[in-house]
């Protein structure tokens, strides 16, 4: 009979390192309280409760590592083990991370803070598709059509009208084997042209410096949003609370 594989430690990493400019709050969105709870507990919450997540680390805004810390020793997330501070931009806010994790192998989750509305469904998909992938990206396909647009003599025009059936809108978690978003990120530090064009994500740091790596793609969900603006706390506040009328299920 074949022996089971052991799973491999799997870490939730929450990146809440920002200040929030398009929200335009005193104190960073992830601290906003909605549905009852800060956008951030929001986040920790479902991470501590999914089975396959053996432990989280919490990167906050430098400042606010102390708010962070009260809430998760008041809301008992007991797999949190450290709230660290984090850099000025989001890569460098993962690569903090990455510096904590050490040396010894596992599997991240990197999770935006300010996407309260992971679930349990999306985190098992990322998991399990860990299994057969170095790398996995979260991504919904795009309802509306999407243009690339370029300057025109009279501003802006539609250079282009990518096929929608293979566009899609990328959500997080983003998920690696450590030792592959470690060299990712060791190559594109060595990069000096790195810092004139940052990427925007973790799965783009992999697809620029490790070309050769395949990312996975796992289905995410409509409801999996990411609060950039103010409108989005009250979107975010109407769906946390239908989902705990609805109860814990795949949606
Ligand atoms: N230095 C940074 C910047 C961003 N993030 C995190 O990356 C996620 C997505 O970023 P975004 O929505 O852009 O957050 P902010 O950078 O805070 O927002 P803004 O760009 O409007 O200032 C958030 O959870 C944010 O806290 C981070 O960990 N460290
Ligand atoms: C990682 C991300 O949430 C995927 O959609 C997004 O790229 C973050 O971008 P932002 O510029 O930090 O808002």
């Amino acid at each position: 009979m074949a022996t089971p594989q052991a799973r491999p430690r799997t870490v939730g990493v929450v990146l809440g390192g920002g200040v929030g400019r398009r929200v335009g709050m005193s104190t960073p969105k992830q601290l906003v309280e909605i549905a009852g709870k800060p956008v951030i507990e929001h986040t920790i919450a479902v991470f501590d409760a999914a089975p396959e997540i053996d432990e989280i680390l919490v990167l906050m805004t430098p400042g606010y590592t102390d708010e962070v810390e009260k809430i998760v020793a008041r809301g008992g997330y007991a797999k949190v083990r450290a709230v660290l501070p984090g850099g000025e931009s989001r890569t460098e806010t993962t690569w903090r991370a990455l510096r904590a994790l050490g040396e010894d192998e596992c599997d991240v989750l990197l999770h935006d803070a300010v996407r309260p509305l992971v679930d349990q469904a999306i985190i098992s998909r990322c998991v399990a598709a860990l299994r057969e992938h170095a790398a996995v990206m979260v991504a919904f396909a795009t309802p509306d059509t999407i243009v690339v647009t370029e300057e025109g003599a009279h501003g802006e025009v539609v250079h282009d009208i990518p096929d929608r059936s293979r566009l899609r809108r990328v959500q997080t978690p983003q998920c690696f084997r450590l030792s592959v978003i470690r060299e990712a990120y060791e190559r594109a530090l060595a990069d000096p042209g790195f810092a004139d064009r940052p990427a925007t994500d973790d799965c783009g740091v992999v697809l620029r410096y490790l070309p050769d790596v395949p990312i996975a793609i796992v289905p995410g969900s409509e409801r999996n949003i990411k609060i950039t603006h103010p409108v989005d706390l009250a979107v975010a506040e109407t769906l946390l609370r239908l989902r705990e009328e609805e109860g814990p299920g795949e949606r």
